[in-house]
């Protein structure tokens, strides 16, 4: 019988999660996540303009960093954080020391379930994070280790236990993660779906990744979570997620990782501009018919033991098989080198494990 997940309120990790939040606005939507984020650390990672001053409510335990923060804290390293677009979140996964992130955009709001009553999304995210995925085969009654849920009849027993949960990705009422051509011809459509469901991404399948309400566990796939070159001075913006997304998913096969969608919904409140999204997509839309199949094309070898390990290799295949796509994934691939010697240097313990799970796999 599956364990029910008896997880105890999310302040439980208080000292172990980080909430990372890419800003250009003022973070008044902080005052509605107050009884469920106050007890949580936050490192907002200031995009845009690092004079503007940005107004954090008072009360929360916070760090901030701006484009001089990130040049200072990364040298010349910090080309590979992307400035004007959301991928700037990544640098706050890297200068975070806890076990979790979870990183939330500032349009999001409070859900609520269909009882009316107020979503703790965060403690959803520590419940998924908490508790095992099954990659290797799929539940049809979703997530098993829920309350009131099991592995159903025919589910091999050998399998029942799972595998450690590295990311929890949550969903979105109100405006959904759209691209543009989809916001441009339904620019009324609200998402009012409330479906009680979490379920694991089955092993070998990708998944469009958003950034806008994830969680994951930083101590097991943070180098993995780069999201990118986006943004200004790139051909490309929005699709910083998109790529983590996939890096993460061939990386979480092939350690045995899972990754969980559905619960926790969050309220997102703001459509972006649907043209201006359009001309940042623009190149994505096109390139992403060639990236998924490169993605289920990528095979990492056994020696590749870390997420580091996994991390490198795939950037020499970007750079072997994308480039003739387009010369901007030269760049990228070099970045992806540039992001793991970055992460390398911030998480010195996380890098020399990195090393010696290298010496016992030989
Ligand atoms: O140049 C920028 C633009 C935005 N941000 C911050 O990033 C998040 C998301 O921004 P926004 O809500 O404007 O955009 P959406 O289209 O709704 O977001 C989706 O697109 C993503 C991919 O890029 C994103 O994560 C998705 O969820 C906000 O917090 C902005 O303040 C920024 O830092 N720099
Ligand atoms: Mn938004």
């Amino acid at each position: 019988m599956a364990q029910p997940s008896t997880v105890s309120p999310a302040t439980l990790l208080k000292d172990e999660l980080d909430i990372v939040i890419p800003t250009i606005r003022n973070l008044d939507f902080l005052e509605m996540w107050r009884p469920f984020f106050q007890p949580y650390h936050l490192i907002i990672v200031q995009d845009g303009d690092p004079s503007k001053i940005i107004k954090v409510p008072p009360g929360f335990d916070y760090e901030l960093y701006n484009r001089n923060d990130i040049n200072r804290i990364l040298g010349p390293k910090s080309s590979c954080i992307s400035f004007k677009d959301s991928a700037c979140r990544c640098f706050g996964y890297m200068v975070s020391k806890k076990k979790y992130i979870y990183t939330i955009d500032d349009d999001c709001f409070v859900a609520k379930d269909p009882t009316g009553k107020d979503i703790n999304a965060l403690e959803q995210h520590i419940k998924n994070l908490l508790s095992p995925s099954t990659p290797f085969f799929f539940n049809t009654l979703y997530d098993p280790y829920r309350d009131g849920a099991d592995f159903v009849r025919g589910y091999p027993f050998s399998l029942r236990e799972g595998v450690p949960t590295a990311v929890s990705h949550g969903l979105w009422l109100n405006i959904p993660d759209y691209d543009a051509p989809t916001q441009l011809v339904k620019p009324l459509e609200r998402n009012s779906r409330y479906v009680d469901a979490i379920m694991t991404i089955p092993k070998g399948t990708l998944f469009p990744m958003c950034g806008m309400n994830l969680a994951f566990n930083r101590e097991l796939i943070g180098p993995a979570m780069y999201f990118g070159l986006m943004g200004d001075g790139q051909p490309i913006g929005r699709y910083d997620d998109m790529w983590a997304g996939w890096c993460t998913k061939v990386i979480c096969d092939h350690l045995g990782l899972g990754v969980k969608t559905g619960l926790p919904y969050i309220w997102h409140s703001k459509a972006s501009n649907p043209f201006v999204n359009l001309k940042k997509e623009y190149k994505g839309i096109y390139w992403q018919e060639e990236l998924i199949p490169f993605f289920q094309s990528v095979t990492l070898p056994k020696d590749c033991t870390t997420v580091q390990q996994c991390y490198i290799e795939i950037s020499k295949q970007v750079k072997a098989k994308l480039s003739k796509v387009d010369d901007y994934f030269n760049k990228l691939a070099d970045a992806m080198v540039t992001w793991i010697e970055a992460w390398d240097e911030l998480n010195p313990s996380g890098a020399k494990s990195a090393e010696l799970s290298k010496v016992a796999s030989k």
